[in-house]
């Protein structure tokens, strides 16, 4: 193995089909409510279960739109879990958190333990959206903040005839026949001038020397 390969970020990226999976979220606060929307913005039928003592006014109005959550008012039982592929731990009580991530690796369900990076099995990560096209960003743990400022850079930038040129493509690769490596060559080809045809994208947001934010300043 390359040395480069066991540097930098190592967590591997899939895209999970959420909707046929079951979902416990565990709290009822903000960050439950920002998780759970996260959620249900990118795939809206996910069965969601969200237990906590409180839920949210914010909550109880937004799940109105969804008959696949169901809200459960009182504190975590680790019987909650049962049926579960995924968890979601957002309460205010550190030590419920880790007590959740404890429960569902016994149940080898996978979890999010919001508050605890190194508790967590995987990270959500900013997601960019354009019709089929979704990307989806991580910055190992490290600037939440920059994620969500890449996911709008990318949003403000990528340009509005990506899903036609998804579509295009779509049907090009369906109508293609022959064999396997004959139709990579020929997307290949299609596809090759793609780059250098688009407006070259204005650099990424630079920090001024004044706001430079090295590791010893505040
Ligand atoms: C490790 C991870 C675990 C996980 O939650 O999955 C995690 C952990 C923590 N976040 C914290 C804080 C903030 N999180 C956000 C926002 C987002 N956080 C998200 C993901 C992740 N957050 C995972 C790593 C992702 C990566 O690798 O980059 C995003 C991308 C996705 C989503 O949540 O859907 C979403 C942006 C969505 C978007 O807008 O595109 C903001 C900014 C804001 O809200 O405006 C702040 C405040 C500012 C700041 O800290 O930067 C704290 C400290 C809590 C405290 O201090 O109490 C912890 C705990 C810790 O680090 O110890
Ligand atoms: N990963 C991320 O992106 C971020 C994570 N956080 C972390 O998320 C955590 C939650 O923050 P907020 O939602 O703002 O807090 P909050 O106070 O708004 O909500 C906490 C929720 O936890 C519930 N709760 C507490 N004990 C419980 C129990 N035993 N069983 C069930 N529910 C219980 C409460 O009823 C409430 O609904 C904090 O620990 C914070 O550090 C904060 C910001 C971003």
């Amino acid at each position: 193995m390359q040395e480069a390969e066991r540097e930098g970020n190592l967590l591997f990226p899939v895209f999970l089909k959420l909707e046929e999976l079951n979902l416990l979220v565990v709290g009822g606060g903000f960050i439950g409510m920002e998780k759970m929307s996260a959620v249900l913005k990118n795939s809206p039928a996910t069965h969601v279960t969200l237990v906590g003592i409180i839920i949210s006014e914010e909550i109880k109005e937004f799940v109105k739109e969804y008959p696949n959550v169901t809200l459960v008012e009182r504190a975590f039982l680790e019987t909650d879990l049962d049926g579960k592929d995924i968890v979601i731990a957002a309460t205010s009580d550190r030590a419920l958190n880790a007590y959740v991530k404890q429960e569902a690796k016994k149940r080898k369900v996978l979890a999010n333990i919001a508050d605890t990076p190194d508790l967590c099995d995987f990270y959500l990560g900013s997601i960019v959206k354009k019709g089929d096209l979704k990307i989806a960003i991580s910055t190992n743990g490290k600037s939440p903040t920059l994620a969500k400022r890449m996911r709008q850079f990318f949003e403000e930038h990528l340009p509005d005839s990506t899903q036609l040129l998804l579509d295009n493509l779509t049907n090009i690769r369906n109508q293609l026949g022959g064999a396997f490596e004959e139709k990579v060559n020929r997307l290949n080809e299609i596809t090759s001038s793609f780059l250098s045809q688009q407006e070259k994208a204005p650099s990424p947001p630079t920090i001024k020397e004044s706001e430079n934010l090295t590791p010893d300043t505040k």
